[in-house]
């Protein structure tokens, strides 16, 4: 994982002061797309569209069904930047440089594995709050000496995923009435690459973990220690190989667009504010 230590406050302002003189859009959303999710770029209007190839001291992203591109755009009249594709912990990068970006409030979608009794394949869990198991074990993003420029050196991570947005994501799916497929649950981060055996799959359901990936939880503490809102929605899904992720994510690809869309559009977002 590249840690504070490796690369430098600095190296992410180069970064993103790049990207910044590329595009004219200051984006106060970022969004990033699960397996498989990566057309909720998409949605966006007036896009600038960066492969992480093109931009200067970034890295790549080698997972299939994340294409690599960072999309700046507009959704609903608000900012936004998409990153097609992430950076699993396995892959050895995290995120900090999206918050030099200017970024207020960070959506993350996933494609994961359920765990709870109760979900089916393909349901939309959101996110209440997660397990960072790495992170608990020492194999943490914010792990090396701290830049005080970045945030604090001990982050709070208590409430993390916001109560109100989360609120506001529940109201959109009653009035796109498909609140028969939504869940809200605790998301459980392993380190991966490899799926969980069966005995690590009822360890994990006997702590009370609804779903687990190997994502979401090491951005989530980023960008908390960066100041950031954080929602989330993933879908929930059964199978354990990534073949079989991807196809279950497209089923519900078209609903967590319009559900990021109209939940972007909620958002109390000044486009011009520095
Ligand atoms: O979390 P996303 O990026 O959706 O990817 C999920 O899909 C991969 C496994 O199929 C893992 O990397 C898991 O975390
Ligand atoms: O079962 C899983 N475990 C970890 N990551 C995953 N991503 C999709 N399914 C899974």
């Amino acid at each position: 994982m590249h840690r504070k230590d490796q690369i430098c406050h600095d190296d992410y302002q180069q970064t993103a002061s790049w990207l910044l003189s590329q595009t004219q859009h200051r984006p106060k959303v970022a969004i990033i797309c699960g397996s498989g999710l990566g057309m909720l770029a998409d949605a966006l209007k007036c896009q600038d569209s960066f492969p992480y190839s093109d931009i200067p001291g970034f890295p790549q992203s080698t997972v299939q069904g994340h294409a690599g591109r960072q999309v700046f755009g507009e959704l609903k009249e608000k900012m936004c930047v998409c990153m097609q594709g992430r950076f699993h912990m396995h892959e050895g990068h995290s995120l900090c440089m999206v918050s030099l970006l200017g970024v207020e409030t960070l959506i993350v979608t996933n494609a994961e594995g359920s765990l709870a009794d109760s979900y089916q394949v393909g349901d939309i869990m959101i996110i209440k709050d997660h397990i960072n198991f790495p992170g608990l074990a020492g194999l943490n993003p914010l792990n090396g000496p701290n830049d005080d420029k970045f945030g604090p050196r001990f982050p709070p991570m208590s409430g993390v995923y916001d109560k109100d947005l989360r609120k506001i994501a529940f109201d959109l799916c009653k009035s796109m009435d498909v609140s028969q497929v939504v869940q809200e649950g605790v998301y459980c981060m392993v380190g991966g690459p490899n799926f969980e055996t069966i005995a690590e799959a009822r360890l994990l359901h006997r702590l009370g973990v609804d779903a687990v990936g190997m994502s979401t939880a090491p951005e989530v503490v980023v960008a908390t220690q960066c100041g950031n809102k954080v929602v989330k929605s993933y879908d929930d899904i059964e199978p354990v190989n990534h073949e079989a992720v991807l196809e279950v994510s497209k089923l519900r690809s078209h609903m967590l667009q319009t559900l990021v869309t109209e939940l972007v559009s909620w958002m109390d977002i000044n486009n011009n504010a520095v």
